[in-house]
């Protein structure tokens, strides 16, 4: 049994439905250690069958064995791997990748073996050494002679040990002394038991072989043995496996490096996109934050006031008793229920000057310290001021009444309905910036004054305290439809800024939720960028594609190839983009810190996640369709792609 049979094969190509028939019926036997030449005229077909022989080409009739096995029963898959153990292949225009270094281009082939990495470099290098290229390995191909360029070839070709070397007029290209170094390169490999199958047009060069078999209109018309096959020793295949996922990887680095400028420029373009999205949501975020920090700072929007709606002014039917406490203080979200007094046409005197005081109501735990411009928060016994109040009894330095007293006079009812006055003599412990002319104590200090008069206090309103600003609606609802013991409808009467402030926050959330849609355009438009760079390089890649198939990297592989570029031009970008954001983030929040004592621009790590992912995400739906444009490429059309 003959190492390698090629049974009837038959090629015919078509045009136009119309045949080509190019192969008619090749029949050959090819055994270890022979050189073998095919000559043949120009476009008989030479090239067609070292594809078929080489696995690249599987759409023939007829059936190649290897050992006595069918290579054409096999699936793509094992092909690869028959290509990847079997095959190495030497090009008349030595097909090297131009971005990858000598070294590089020699070990994409060790990569697919079981070697170790060290055991793969120590390979690589002897075998470049072997073909007198030890002192070029760090080289790109575009820095050798044409002679080196087939000499890494040959390393190339060599690296997996392949049973079998097929070479396309390997000697083509050169000249006669180099044509010698590589056919004594060549007889070398036949002398070590491989076969060595060459087309050539030249006789010189099929005179050195062993045997020489002749094409003529698509058959084999004469098939001369010179000399005896090389004597073939024991034989051990390198095991093979694809090539890794990291491999890849790396690979796909290592091209967008050779191609930095125009990786560079992609980069810079996409990151614009990740920028502004980023930049809207981190303004959205730093503006609703500003315009709470400003409310928040002048008013509590987590708290409601209810009071009982009606327009009587009968203490009892005001008021605001435990079991209205009790009721709203079950209901979810609620902290916090504080009794409070309100009232109204309160006389308040210092010397010989008295006031009446529009509005006088008691403060809460809540009451923010803030609030008070000068001095503190009113204590039992206490009162504090407004501004305006307090200029009514010194109209040059208001805040000169803190610590002094005023006698302050409230109206309340006996049991008779009889009005009945209490006047209590308190200390001003603060001054507020209101422009009303308010009045506010505690509620100790009514109950007391009351207390002192034997009336009997009434609260006539509630401070609820609710959990969080987005609940401020949904209690106040609860509120509104609570119901009395009776089942009858309580209607409370309800004020405070919440809901408006809650509506407030979604519109300028929703606002920038916009803006940073419409940057997303950018998104889109760095998207489409990097499809027609993929597409591109996929065209310009087409001959690197189709040798790497040559060399049995599969179809699955190419595709990570593609995806991997895709994935670290989505991952740099968006990179970029941050380390923009952050930039222009930290310069415009130094401005806002001067100018309104906030930080505009609040960019959180989940915005930054969310850049980063949107990104890579986008580029690799992007490189989708050029990936498997790649990946599906025929690496027969690859190869002799101009
Ligand atoms: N993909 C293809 N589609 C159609 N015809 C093709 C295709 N590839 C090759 N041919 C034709 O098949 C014939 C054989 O081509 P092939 O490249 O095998 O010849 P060759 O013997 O290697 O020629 P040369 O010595 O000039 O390299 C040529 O006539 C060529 O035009």
């Amino acid at each position: 049994m003959s190492f390698l049979e090629l049974r009837g094969i038959r090629k015919t190509y078509y045009m136009n439905k119309t045949a080509f028939p190019v192969l008619k019926g090749i029949d050959l036997q090819f055994d270890r250690g022979e050189f073998v030449s095919i000559l043949g005229e120009s476009g008989g077909g030479k090239t067609t069958l070292m594809n078929i022989i080489g696995g690249l080409d599987a759409q023939y009739e007829g059936d190649v064995l290897l050992n006595g096995t069918s290579v054409r029963q096999i699936s793509a898959k094992e092909l690869d791997a028959f290509r990847r153990q079997t095959i190495g292949f030497v090009f008349q225009n030595f097909n090297l990748i131009s971005h990858l270094s000598i070294l590089d281009n020699v070990l994409v082939s060790l990569q697919m073996t079981g070697l170790s990495r060290h055991d793969q470099k120590e390979r690589a290098e002897s075998l470049l050494k072997k073909v007198g290229l030890a002192e070029h390995m760090h080289k790109h191909p575009n820095q050798l002679s044409g002679g080196q360029k087939q000499r890494v070839a040959i390393a190339r070709a060599l690296a997996s040990d392949p049973d079998i070397i097929i070479a396309d007029e390997p000697t083509g290209a050169l000249d006669s002394q180099n044509t010698q170094e590589i056919l004594a390169l060549m007889d070398e490999i036949a002398a070590d038991g491989k076969l060595v199958i060459c087309v050539t047009h030249s006789q010189e060069v099929a005179d050195h072989g062993t045997r020489i078999v002749h094409m003529e209109d698509g058959i084999i018309d004469h098939d001369t043995r010179l000399k005896a096959a090389f004597p073939v020793g024991e034989h051990h295949d390198l095991p093979s496996k694809h090539l890794s996922f990291t491999a890849m990887v790396k690979m796909a680095l290592k091209h967008m490096r050779y191609n930095l400028k125009r990786n560079l420029l992609i980069i810079f373009g996409a990151s614009i996109g990740i920028f502004s999205v980023i930049l809207m949501l981190g303004l959205g975020r730093g503006v609703k934050g500003y315009i709470n920090h400003e409310i928040y700072s002048q008013i509590k929007p987590t708290a409601v006031q209810v009071a009982q709606n009606t327009d009587s002014q009968d203490a009892k039917k005001l008021e605001i008793g435990q079991t209205d406490v009790n009721r709203i203080k079950q209901l979810k979200h609620v902290k916090k229920v504080e009794l409070g007094y309100y009232g109204q046409g309160i006389q308040v005197q210092k010397g010989g000057t008295s006031a009446t005081s529009s509005i006088f109501q008691t403060t809460t735990d809540q009451m923010l310290a803030k609030s008070v411009k000068k001095g503190h928060k009113p204590a039992t016994g206490e009162v504090i001021l407004s501004k305006a109040f307090a200029k009514k009894f010194n109209k040059q330095h208001p805040y000169k009444l803190i610590g002094q007293k005023v006698k302050v006079s409230v109206t309340g009812m006996n049991k008779q309905h009889l009005p009945v006055v209490m006047t209590k003599s308190l200390k001003v412990s603060g001054i507020t910036d209101d422009s009303s002319g308010q009045l506010q104590t505690n509620l100790q200090t009514v109950r007391n004054m009351y207390k002192s008069k034997k009336l009997t206090f009434r609260a006539n309103f509630a401070t609820v305290m609710i959990d969080s600003l987005k609940n401020v609606t949904s209690v106040q609802d609860k509120i509104k439809g609570l119901k009395t013991d009776n089942g009858k409808k309580k209607q409370y009467q309800l004020t405070g800024a919440g809901a408006i402030v809650s509506t407030l926050n979604t519109y300028i959330q929703l606002a920038f939720y916009v803006l940073a849609a419409i940057a997303g355009i950018s998104l889109l438009v760095s998207a489409i960028m990097i499809i027609v760079v993929l597409y591109i390089s996929v065209s310009e890649r087409t001959k690197e594609i189709g040798i790497l198939r040559a060399l049995g990297v599969r179809r699955k592989d190419i595709r990570h190839l593609f995806l991997s570029e895709a994935f670290f031009l989505g991952l740099f970008s968006s990179l970029l983009g941050l380390v923009f954001t952050e930039i222009v983030a930290v310069l415009a929040n130094n401005v806002a810190r001067k100018g309104i004592g906030y930080m505009i621009i609040d960019i959180t790590s989940n915005y930054m996640i969310f850049g980063i992912v949107v990104a890579i995400i986008i580029s690799l739906l992007a490189a989708l369709a050029p990936a498997g444009q790649a990946s599906k490429l025929d690496p027969v059309e690859a190869l002799s792609y101009e």
